[in-house]
């Protein structure tokens, strides 16, 4: 059976240096870090995000914003919002809750995130300083961050020699990921879905790492025996054995059969996913402790 990597207990080691690095910046300088979130719309579990976002950066004893604007909000609206933050000294990082409603456009909005604020590294300094391999100066994406520091858990920080894929090619998740295990030396393959024999792809993989988006789709088959299995999936799927409507969360791994195979697996819930909310508050504090010159924590 393989070893469960408990995403929780990471976070919260996380959060405890982030709350340690806060409190000697308030009391150098007399300022807190500041995080400002944006979301837009009625999206529930958008909302439940940002909610447990806000409460974790008042937890760390970060001044938390939070901008609740309406689903009717217009693009100009919401690009002014991003640039009076980007103006505020108060506000070191800043965060728009991804997915934006159908009428706004994500890009424009995350491209108007100055670059020093942008504690989501999706501004395309932060995409690029990644890209060619400067891990010191930007900020880096917080579900990969948080998922690499789970594969350091079990390979260490050097990945020489070790073959990892990532299934999916997204900007917030696939395209950074792959750019850490790169950065550590791993030979990395991106697989997605035009990917031709997927599950032969993945078999070849020392690191697995699933963020595809579909309930289960990574099955016993696909895993090496003796693997790494990191489950980025986050899927609503109804729950009838908690009633009538009820729904759970799952990953995009077949947990209980990979985990036969597999040396080492993150679960869902319990894994990635509290590591992205511990690398927000992580990225936050580091950007309030550049403004200011100060230490900088390592994570
Ligand atoms: N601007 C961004 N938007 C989105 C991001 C992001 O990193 N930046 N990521 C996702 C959603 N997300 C944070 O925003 C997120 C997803 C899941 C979790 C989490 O802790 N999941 C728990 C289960 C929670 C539950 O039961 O509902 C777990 O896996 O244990 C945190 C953050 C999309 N949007």
């Amino acid at each position: 059976m393989a070893t469960i990597i408990d995403g929780k207990v990471a976070a919260q080691s996380v959060i405890e240096t982030v709350t340690r690095a806060a409190a000697a910046l308030e009391s150098g300088v007399g300022v807190k870090p500041g995080l400002a979130v944006v979301i837009v719309g009625n999206d529930p579990a958008s909302h439940a995000y940002v909610n447990s976002k806000s409460k974790m950066a008042k937890q760390c004893g970060f001044n938390s914003v939070q901008h609740s604007l309406p689903e009717e909000t217009t693009q100009e609206e919401l690009e002014k919002l991003v640039s009076e933050l980007n103006a505020d000294p108060a506000i070191h990082g800043i965060l728009v809750q991804l997915p934006l409603p159908k009428h706004l456009k994500s890009e424009p909005v995350i491209q108007s995130i100055a670059p020093e604020k942008d504690v989501d590294g999706l501004n395309v300094v932060n995409a690029g300083k990644l890209a060619t391999g400067d891990l010191a100066s930007g900020l880096i994406s917080c579900t990969p961050a948080g998922a690499l520091i789970l594969i350091n858990k079990i390979h260490g920080a050097d990945l020489s020699g070790l073959n990892a894929v990532v299934i999916g090619r997204s900007n917030l998740f696939g395209k950074p990921m792959a750019m850490l295990l790169l950065s550590s030396n791993a030979t990395v393959t991106m697989a997605h879905s035009r990917s031709k024999d997927l599950p032969g792809i993945c078999r070849q993989a020392d690191i697995l790492v699933a963020a595809v988006g579909r309930p289960h789709m990574v099955r016993a088959g696909w895993v090496k025996p003796g693997a790494t299995v990191v489950d980025v999936g986050i899927n609503r799927v109804p729950a009838p054995e908690k009633g009538e409507g009820k729904t759970k969360i799952t990953g995009d791994v077949a947990y209980e059969e990979c985990a036969a195979v597999a040396g080492a697996i993150t679960p869902v819930p319990g894994g990635v996913g509290p590591m992205t909310i511990a690398m927000l508050m992580a990225n936050t504090v580091v950007a309030a402790c550049r403004t200011f010159g100060r230490p900088i924590p390592k994570f």
